[in-house]
């Protein structure tokens, strides 16, 4: 019984609504799905072969040679034994040792040649393409994160990814099916010009089927690709060990699969919706294809019977029209297949161009260290769909050696505040200037060289330990430095009770990986920043899962490295800006009090009130 039905026979509580309709919100500037045609396929086919050759050309040269050299083999072969066949007819009908040889041994051998070569290409393609499409989402600037579809277009992309799995092969059938039908069509025709045309109706109905039925695929694909993208997260969330008690004692399961359920239920249904067009376009195509093949047989058979052509001919016409006909169905069916993946590879091409388009390109500015001063001039910044900015009008003025503590409610701008310092966002109205050179102008790689981020809601990278502190910075083979930001945070005996030390995995997921606990992680992530001994550090709450040791610890190294750079602290715990030079409280984006923390509290304003509240208990 399901979640629902359950929950609705014990009569306690009505079953929530299933999940909302989502379409895709893809906004690419063609749609598709209106230029998925028969001529389209035919005019597209040539550039989709120029694109997979060049992709192969650029992953496997020799892969690539072996590969055309086996497609001329193969093609040259189809004449020559069509030739020889028609030759052997001649003296001895149905003779054709000469031929059986050649068509015995010869085909063998390039399956074996061309499997070789598309064993080489296909999975490092498929590398190239997926590295490629993690690379451009890394690189983008981080404020197209926040603008509708860009998921559901990088999950259209990946689809492209999978398909390269399936192009190489895809390409090389066409091709080698379309040399092989020139060839034998070749032969036929000077046989006899009737036949040709014949064939070519009896097959030109699996072709436009095959395309009919691509485009019914596709557009399946394109209408549950946002179901799809919610299902993939869920499942995430639902099954990753780490979220594991939350699902179990919340009694979570049963709203989750019922969720799950009921995404995956629509998904079918679409599919299933398209069932009927799909069998229609397959029988209707079977039968026009059928009723041209008959018509064929029936010509050769009068053309031979009536003596319009000799018999040792018309033999060989029978083998001409087989090899023809097997041909130009592998010609048709490859074709459509080709066209398929390339309708999924146009996303991902599609994908790849928005994202090079969204990577940072911001003036060739070069930060080189020291940061003496990082200033924010009247900063404004509205996320996109928002109607109003997470920060508004805020100026700022700090200086080396200083440390800013940021405080206030949820959702008042602090960290948005953080990314704009960073330069991680980059602000639609005034300015952030860093040593007086406006971040826009400057190229953000010299400037992330030098800053150092414990965020929030921090990675727990499935590494092992060395790597989650050096991890972004370039590797050294000296463990010194790593031990000194493993110290700096009290994290030596954790460490040292794990069973390989520094190499440890950290994965519990992974077989012989371990788990820290939250607050170890969280030492790790405050680990990780000091070791690149930044000139801007940033820390947002720093401390939320450590124990007071860990946060005395962890604030007393603030202290102790400040002098060499600037240092920013947001935080809920107000008793820890003491250690703040300035502190600024924010509110709906705008900075309302800023001082010291002992101005703060005497000023009897929200600095105050909040931590009046918090000591309240
Ligand atoms: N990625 C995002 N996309 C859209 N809106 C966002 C995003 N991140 C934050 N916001 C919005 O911007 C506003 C400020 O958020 P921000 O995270 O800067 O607040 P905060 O002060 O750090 O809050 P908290 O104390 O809860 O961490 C909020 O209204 C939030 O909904």
């Amino acid at each position: 019984m399901t979640w629902a039905a359950t929950n609705e026979q014990q009569g306690a509580v009505p079953p929530p609504p299933p999940p909302a309709e989502i379409t895709y919100s893809g906004q690419y500037s063609v749609n598709p799905l209106a230029e998925v045609s028969f001529r389209r396929m035919c005019a597209q086919i040539p550039a989709v072969l120029g694109r997979i050759a060049r992709l192969s050309w650029h992953t496997d040269r020799r892969a690539v040679r072996l590969l055309l050299v086996c497609q001329v083999v193969t093609g040259v072969s189809a004449a020559m034994l069509l030739t020889a066949t028609a030759r052997a007819m001649r003296p001895v009908l149905g003779d054709g040792s000469a031929g059986d040889r050649l068509r015995g041994a010869l085909p063998a051998l390039l399956v074996v040649a061309v499997a070789a070569a598309l064993r080489r290409i296909t999975p490092r393609l498929t590398t190239e393409t997926d590295s490629a499409l993690v690379e451009a989402v890394c690189r983008v600037e981080a404020s197209a994160y926040a603008e509708d579809g860009f998921p559901d277009r990088h999950e259209a992309a990946e689809m492209g990814v999978i398909r390269t799995q399936v192009m190489v092969t895809d390409a090389q059938r066409f091709v080698s099916a379309l040399i092989r039908m020139v060839t034998a069509g070749g032969v036929l025709s000077v046989l006899n010009p009737l036949m040709l045309p014949l064939l070519l109706l009896a097959v030109l109905p699996a072709g436009v089927g095959a395309v009919l039925t691509a485009r019914v695929d596709y557009e399946i694909h394109y209408a549950n690709i946002a179901d799809r993208n919610v299902r993939g997260m869920m499942r995430w969330w639902a099954t990753t060990s780490k979220y594991g008690d939350e699902v179990r004692a919340n009694s979570m399961t049963g709203y989750i699969v019922y969720w799950y359920r009921a995404l995956s239920g629509r998904c079918d249904r679409r599919t299933l919706a398209a069932a009927p067009r799909t069998l229609r376009i397959a029988l209707l195509s079977a039968l026009a294809g059928g009723v041209f093949l008959v018509a064929t047989w029936a010509a050769l058979a009068w053309l031979a019977m009536s003596g319009r052509i000799a018999l040792a001919v018309a033999a060989t016409a029978v083998i001409a029209v087989q090899t023809t006909l097997a041909a130009l169905s592998q010609v048709v069916v490859n074709g459509a297949a080709v066209f398929h993946t390339s309708l999924y590879l146009s996303d991902m091409q599609a994908f790849l161009d928005d994202a090079a388009a969204r990577s940072p390109k911001r003036g060739p500015g070069r930060h080189s260290a020291p940061t003496e001063q990082i200033r924010l001039e009247e900063v404004v910044y509205q996320y996109p769909g928002k109607d109003k900015p997470a920060v508004d009008g805020v100026s700022l003025t700090l200086e080396r050696g200083q440390i800013l503590a940021i405080v206030g409610a949820n959702g008042s701008g602090k960290s948005t505040l953080t990314r704009l310092l960073t330069g991680i966002y980059l602000p639609d109205k005034g300015r952030v200037t860093w040593n007086g050179t406006d971040l826009a102008n400057m190229d953000p790689i010299t400037v992330w060289a030098h800053t150092g981020l414990v965020p929030q809601i921090f990675a727990q990278w499935p590494m092992p330990v060395r790597e989650n502190v050096t991890l972004g910075q370039p590797r050294t083979h000296d463990d010194v430095p790593v031990w000194e930001a493993i110290d700096a945070v009290g994290l030596r005996e954790a460490v040292d009770d794990l069973p390989a030390g520094l190499d440890t995995l950290l994965s519990r997921e992974v077989f012989g990986g371990c788990e820290l606990s939250g607050g170890q992680w969280q030492r790790l992530a405050c680990s990780r920043a000091l070791y690149r001994r930044p000139g801007l550090l940033i820390l947002d709450e720093p401390t939320s899962q450590m124990d007071p040791r860990g946060e005395h610890r962890i604030f007393e190294q603030i202290k102790a490295i400040a002098a060499d750079r600037i240092t920013i602290v947001v935080t809920h715990r107000l008793e820890n800006t003491r250690i703040a030079d300035h502190v600024v409280v924010m509110e709906d984006g705008r900075i309302t009090e800023q001082g010291r923390y002992d101005d703060l509290v005497r000023a009897g304003g929200t600095f105050a009130e909040l931590l009046e509240l918090s000591q309240d208990r």
